[in-house]
C-alpha cells in the first residue's frame, strides 16, 4: 500500500518532475512494470479492479530501455556505478570521485534494481557492464540479509549466479571444475567460494576494460565533448567569428533583432540566442504531444528504429498551430531561405527521455537525392532547443570541437557544389538530468536557387 501511495505521489507531481532524474525514472518504470504487477495479481485486485489497474502497465522494452539508458549515462559521462547506486552522479578524476552533477534529491538503488540492470547487460552478452552492476547487486542483497521480498524479481542467488558467469567471461578464468552449462550452478555456497577464490572485487572492476566500439569511430571525441562542452572557438583567435544583433536587412526584425553568434566557419555554424519564447516552446511541445512516436532513422530505402537514436518525435505542419507558422516565417527571415513545404520539411519535434541520445551522424543523405520530397538533399539544418537541459544533452559538433547546450543552431550540411560537408558530423549527447526537447527544420536544395548561390568549388 505504501509503495502504491508513493507511486501516486510521484505521478501527481507530474511526470516531468519525476522523470528528470534518471534514477527516479528508472525506479518508477521498474515499479510500474514489476511491482505493480504484484498488486494487479493480488487477491484483492483480482476480486475487483484488475482491468483498471493494468492500465498503468509499461512494456518490458521500456524497462530494458531504461536500464540501457542508465548504462549509456554511465559510459558517456564516465560515471561510477558505486556512486550511481547511492543516488550520486560522480566520476573519478585524479583518483578521487568528483560530482558531475549535484542532485537535490538522491534516489538510491536496491539490490534488485541493480540486478535488473546487470541482467539486461548479461542478456546482451555485455559482461563489462553486468560485472559492475551485479557486484553492486550482490553487495546490496547481502546488506539486506539476502532475504527475498515479494516485489523483487531477483535473489542474491540469482545475482551471484549471473555474476560468477560474467566474471568468468571478462576475466577469462577457467572454471573448469565447475559445470558452467547454463543454470546448473545452483548452489549459493559454491558461488560464494568462487568469488572468494577470484581476485578482490574492486581490483576486477578497476581492471575491467571497456570494449572498444566497432560502430562509433569518434566515440572518444564525442564523449569528451558531451562531458566538457569542448572549447568554443574564440573571436580573438579568428576575427571572422563574431556576435551581433541581426536583422538580415528585414524590416520585420528591425525592432527586435536576433542575437547572432557565428561559432564556426568550417563547418559553418551559427547560434541564435533567445530565438523562441517560453510560451512558443510550450505551444510546440503541447501540439506535438499526440503525434509523438519512437524516432526512426533511414535504413536503406526504409526507416527503422535504431539504438543510436533514442527519442520520440512528431512532425508538425505549418498549420498545426499558429506558432509553427510563425517559427517557419522567422526561420525564413533569418536564413533568407525558402522553408515552405516541400522545400523545407515539416517541423520535427523531438523529445529525449532517460538516457535518450543521437550518436554522431549527418543530417544530409550521403547519396543524394534519396529524400521522398524529391527536392534534393538537406542543404541546411535549423535546430531549436525548446527546453534547457539540467545536465548533459548538448549538441556536439565532433570535428568543430564544441557542443552547444541550448539556443537555436543553424548550419549548412552541404558544400556549395552539393557535396556533403563531412565536417558537420554532430550528435545529441545523452540527457543526464532533465527533459530535452528540440525542433528541427530541414531545408532542402531545391527552392533556394535565388537565395543560396551554388558553386563548383568543393571548398565553399
Ligand atoms: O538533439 C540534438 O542535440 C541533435 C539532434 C539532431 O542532430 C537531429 O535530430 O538530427
Ligand atoms: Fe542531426
Amino acid at each position: 500500500y505504501d509503495k502504491v501511495s508513493d507511486l501516486h505521489t510521484e505521478l501527481y507531481k507530474g511526470p516531468a518532475a519525476a522523470m528528470a532524474n534518471p534514477l527516479a525514472a528508472f525506479t518508477l518504470i521498474k515499479r510500474l512494470h514489476s511491482e505493480w504487477q504484484n498488486v494487479v495479481n493480488s487477491n484483492e485486485a483480482l476480486e475487483n479492479s484488475q482491468g483498471w489497474l493494468t492500465a498503468f502497465f509499461t512494456d518490458t522494452s521500456d524497462l530494458q530501455g531504461a536500464a540501457k539508458g542508465l548504462m549509456r549515462l554511465q559510459d558517456v559521462y564516465a560515471l561510477q556505478v558505486a556512486s550511481l547506486v547511492r543516488g550520486r552522479f560522480q566520476r573519478v578524476t585524479d583518483g578521487r570521485p568528483t560530482d558531475v552533477y549535484l542532485s537535490t534529491v538522491s534516489v538510491p538503488l536496491s539490490g534488485d534494481d541493480c540486478f535488473l540492470v546487470g541482467k539486461v547487460a548479461y542478456e546482451q552478452e555485455d559482461y563489462y557492464h553486468s560485472v559492475q552492476w551485479l557486484e553492486e547487486s550482490v553487495r546490496l542483497f547481502r546488506g539486506t540479509g539476502g532475504e527475498w521480498s515479494p516485489e523483487n524479481e531477483g535473489t542474491l542467488e540469482d545475482a551471484l549466479d549471473h555474476l560468477a558467469f560474467s566474471h568468468f567471461k571478462v576475466g577469462g578464468r577457467t572454471l573448469g571444475k565447475y559445470p558452467m552449462n547454463g543454470r546448473v550452478l545452483q548452489n549459493i555456497e559454491k558461488y560464494e567460494k568462487l568469488l572468494v577464490s577470484s581476485p578482490p572485487i574492486s581490483m576486477i572492476v578497476d581492471g575491467l576494460k571497456r570494449p572498444t566500439s566497432n560502430h562509433l569511430r569518434t566515440r572518444d571525441t564525442y564523449e569528451r565533448l558531451c562531458q566538457t562542452q569542448g572549447s568554443k572557438p574564440m573571436q580573438f583567435k579568428n576575427p571572422k567569428l563574431f556576435c551581433d544583433y541581426f536583422t538580415n536587412g528585414n524590416p520585420q526584425l528591425l525592432l527586435l533583432p536576433v542575437r547572432r553568434e557565428v561559432l564556426s566557419l568550417q563547418p559553418y555554424v551559427v547560434v541564435y540566442h533567445n530565438f523562441i519564447t517560453d510560451t512558443e516552446a510550450e505551444d510546440i511541445k503541447r501540439t506535438s504531444h499526440p503525434g509523438l512516436k519512437r524516432s526512426v532513422v533511414a535504413a536503406g530505402e526504409k526507416q527503422a528504429t535504431a539504438e543510436y537514436r533514442i527519442s520520440k518525435s512528431a512532425w508538425l505542419k505549418g498549420s498545426a498551430h499558429s506558432t509553427v507558422g510563425k517559427l517557419d516565417h522567422k526561420i525564413s527571415m533569418l536564413t533568407g531561405l525558402n522553408v515552405k513545404h516541400p522545400y523545407g520539411e515539416y517541423l520535427q519535434v523531438v523529445n529525449y527521455g532517460i538516457g535518450g541520445h543521437y550518436e554522431p551522424h549527418f543530417d544530409h543523405s550521403p547519396s543524394s537525392p534519396v529524400f521522398k520530397l524529391k527536392t534534393g538533399n538537406r542543404v541546411a539544418t535549423f535546430m531549436i532547443y525548446l527546453s534547457s537541459v539540467e545536465a548533459g544533452g548538448s549538441t556536439a559538433f565532433i570535428y568543430a570541437n564544441f557542443s552547444v547546450p541550448k539556443a537555436a543552431i543553424f548550419w549548412w550540411n552541404l558544400h556549395r557544389n552539393g557535396q556533403g560537408d563531412a565536417d558537420t558530423l554532430h550528435a545529441g549527447c545523452p540527457v543526464l538530468i532533465g527533459d530535452k526537447w528540440v525542433a528541427n527544420k530541414w531545408i532542402h536544395e531545391h527552392g533556394q536557387e535565388f537565395q543560396h548561390r551554388c558553386s563548383l568549388n568543393p571548398e565553399e
